[in-house]
């Protein structure tokens, strides 16, 4: 199943650089791992803003759920998730 989920990061003014900074590298792992399996299938950056819209490829609901609890950066950003599935005109092999 697909899903359309938006990532707005909202990290606290006051948290120490040093641990913001942990936090980014092991989003990051996570996300690039999740990447290479074929579950996180497109990642972009809205630009000028801390937010990016990502595709993702799930099992079903709970997989989702249990994918975007996962990230490191979870308890600091608002996930807004829409579920898709393929246009009838797409072109595209894989957008189911
Ligand atoms: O930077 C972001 O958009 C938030 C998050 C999503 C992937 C990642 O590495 O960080």
């Amino acid at each position: 199943m697909l899903f359309q989920v938006e990532m707005t990061v909202m990290i606290p003014a006051d948290m120490p650089a040093e641990t913001a900074a942990e936090i980014k590298a092991r989003e990051k792992d996570y996300a690039q791992e999740l990447q290479r399996s074929g579950i996180w299938r497109h990642i972009w950056r809205h630009a000028g803003a801390y937010k990016n819209t990502s595709i993702f490829d799930c099992r079903d609901n709970q997989h989702l759920h249990d994918v975007l609890t996962g990230l490191p950066l979870f308890p600091y950003m608002q996930i807004d998730v829409t579920p898709i599935c393929r246009h009838p005109s797409s072109i595209r092999e894989d957008d189911r």
